[in-house]
């Protein structure tokens, strides 16, 4: 409910519509209400005195009165429709815009899955709850007291009738609604792992056809679609159920007036006007609570909804909260690590347990250790993907805290593991890096990454078409890509995470050259499987269960470290080049 009120601000750029929306509907209404009692009229004074002008006049009436509720009706329907529509897409631009300044916790935290449902399904219960409340929740409840009025004052006798079956009706609608929404909040939870399964399926089709577990991908995905459907169609059995019981109360109702009418009540003789004028009340008693408990089954349906997309546009990221920024200047590259410690989990073991070690502007620094050893953590402190727990990051000799976080973003190239590119153009993908590079920018950075000759060969070149996922480039020209793509905004620091295991070696020694003689004032960081990748770095620190077991060049870490000979003599062993 907390989360309803927080997300109606929503609606003050559309409060024109939102306030139109209603008061035409209660035009409709008041005409609706209107159309019984002139029809009494008709019947009461003008067919059963035999005065024709009186029942034409009265249908005159009626006419206009249809008139008038069909444009009050309509007008209603554009208003709140506009207004249902806009809120969704600003809030749609709201829920998007938050995931992208998610911080990798954050985003551990939420999974696509969830996002992808909250930003589809959640959006549009809310946009339905919305339209459905300008229309139909005014109407109802508008009907609904409407006609306990004017029973009361124009069918007294029948009013007790009313009395009976109005809280009966009312209490299997508050029973139904509180169960369909923790049903409906099911649903969604439902949806999110469909989504989630559908997602990691479709990414990794590639693996499941090379493994053969299509069957097996197929007979998760049926668990996850059934227990879905489950959920679903309880959710709706529980608002189904609802409508022949409101229909049999409403019956009885009517069974009983029309007694009324043939038995008389003490002294007084009930009109046939006045009980067919009941049974039309009764009808539209019926047909208000119908319409409002449908609604409210959509605003069940949207609590838990509005909860989840509230939670992500508050969603608190840490890293993005601004403390006193003490640099906004570009980075020059000197970075210090001071007995830093870091846990991807609040209560677990740390990855990264006390590290110590600095590097100079334009130095080299290899990072190697054994698989799981913490490398590819250490160096996504940098870009504040995550946040230590303890100790500090020193850039520039300034706590990494107190730089502006775009800033420090734009000052590092980062090329990870996994490329990922954009569809659209190379040139396009490039330009991610440096937004006012040029076609001499392309060139050179491509040239620096090994990628030129092979965009050379593409139809269009820089123009070339790249599919979602860049499916239509092998594994190394996208390794290739993404790495220009860091090198053309001339970063301060350059992370390179086993990114040339994806090249061969020709192509590795080519990078690994244009990056020292043509990036001399970039502090490099290179994860390395491979020894000859780091070998000529100025310092190499050797990762083993995230503590730092030696810090030095090769030729000191070969008299001083164990681990480190240990992985040269097996590296040489099994024929592993080492390039000196
Ligand atoms: N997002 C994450 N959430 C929780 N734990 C993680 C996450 N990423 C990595 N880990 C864990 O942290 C540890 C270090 O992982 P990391 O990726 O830094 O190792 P690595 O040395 O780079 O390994 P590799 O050489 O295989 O790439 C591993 O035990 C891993 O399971």
């Amino acid at each position: 409910m907390k989360s309803v009120q927080k997300l109606l601000r929503y609606t003050t750029p559309y409060k024109l519509f939102v306030i139109l929306a209603p008061i035409l509907m209660a035009l409709e209404v008041a005409m609706d209400l209107l159309q019984p009692v002139i029809m009494q009229k008709m019947i009461d004074n003008g067919i059963a005195n035999d005065d024709m002008s009186y029942v034409i006049q009265m249908g005159i009436f009626m006419l206009l009165a249809a008139v008038i509720g069909l444009v009050g009706g309509a007008s209603c329907t554009i208003y709140s429709t506009k207004a249902a529509v806009n809120v969704a897409t600003d809030l749609r631009r709201d829920v998007f815009k938050r995931a992208l300044h998610f911080s990798s916790e954050n985003r551990d935290a939420v999974g696509t899955g969830k996002l992808i449902t909250i930003l589809t399904s959640d959006i549009a219960v809310l946009q339905n709850a919305l339209m459905m409340t300008l229309r139909v929740f005014v109407r109802g409840p508008l009907l609904f007291i409407g006609s306990i009025f004017i029973v009361f004052f124009q069918a007294r006798e029948l009013f007790p009738i009313l009395l009976v079956s109005i809280p009966i009706l009312v209490c299997f609608i508050v029973i139904c609604s509180k169960k369909a929404g923790q049903w409906f909040k099911k649903v969604q939870e439902g949806l999110d792992q469909l989504n989630t399964k559908l997602q990691e399926s479709i990414a990794g089709i590639r693996v499941i056809k090379a493994f053969v577990r299509k069957d097996y991908e197929i007979s998760l995905f049926k668990k996850v679609n059934d227990s879905l459907t489950r959920k679903t169609i309880t959710a709706d059995q529980v608002i189904t159920v609802l409508m022949p019981i409101l229909l049999f109360v409403i019956n009885c109702g009517i069974i009983v007036a029309l007694l009324f009418g043939v038995i008389p009540v003490g002294e007084t003789i009930i009109q046939v006007g006045v009980i067919l004028a009941f049974i039309n009340y009764l009808n539209i008693i019926l047909m208000s609570l119908m319409s409002s408990s449908t609604v409210l089954m959509q605003l069940m349906r949207a609590f838990p909804s509005a909860d989840r997309v509230q939670h992500i546009l508050e969603v608190e990221n840490k890293i993005e909260r601004v403390e006193d920024i003490e640099s906004v200047t570009r980075i020059q590259g000197d970075v210090e690590f001071r007995n830093v410690s870091f846990s991807y989990t609040n209560d677990g073991e740390d990855v990264l347990k006390n590290i110590s070690f600095s590097a100079k502007k334009g130095e080299k620094i290899g990072i190697i250790g054994p698989t799981g050893s913490g490398k590819t953590t250490l160096i996504k402190l940098l870009p504040r993907l995550y946040q230590p727990q303890k100790g500090d990051i020193l850039l520039d000799g300034i706590s990494i805290s107190k730089h502006h976080l775009d800033n420090l973003r734009s000052s590092i190239g980062f090329i990870s593991q996994k490329p990922i590119l954009f569809s659209g153009s190379i040139s396009s993908n490039l330009k991610f890096g440096k937004e006012s590079a040029t076609e001499e920018d392309f060139i050179i950075a491509a040239k620096q990454a090994a990628a030129f000759e092979f965009i050379e060969k593409l139809e269009h070149q820089f123009d070339y078409h790249l599919t979602q996922g860049a499916t239509n480039l092998s594994g190394g020209q996208k390794q290739r890509l993404s790495i220009a793509r860091a090198l053309i905004r001339r970063p301060s620091f350059l992370i390179l995470d086993d990114v040339t295991s994806a090249v061969d070696a020709g192509s590795e020694q080519a990078i690994l050259h244009s990056l020292k003689s043509d990036f001399t004032d970039t502090t490099l960081f290179v994860v390395a499987s491979k020894i000859s990748s780091i070998i000529d770095a100025d310092k190499i620190l050797v990762l083993d269960d995230g503590q730092l077991v030696g810090v030095g060049t090769h030729q000191q870490l070969l008299e001083t470290c164990e681990l480190y000979q240990e992985i040269y003599y097996t590296q040489t062993d099994k024929g592993g080049v080492v390039v000196e």
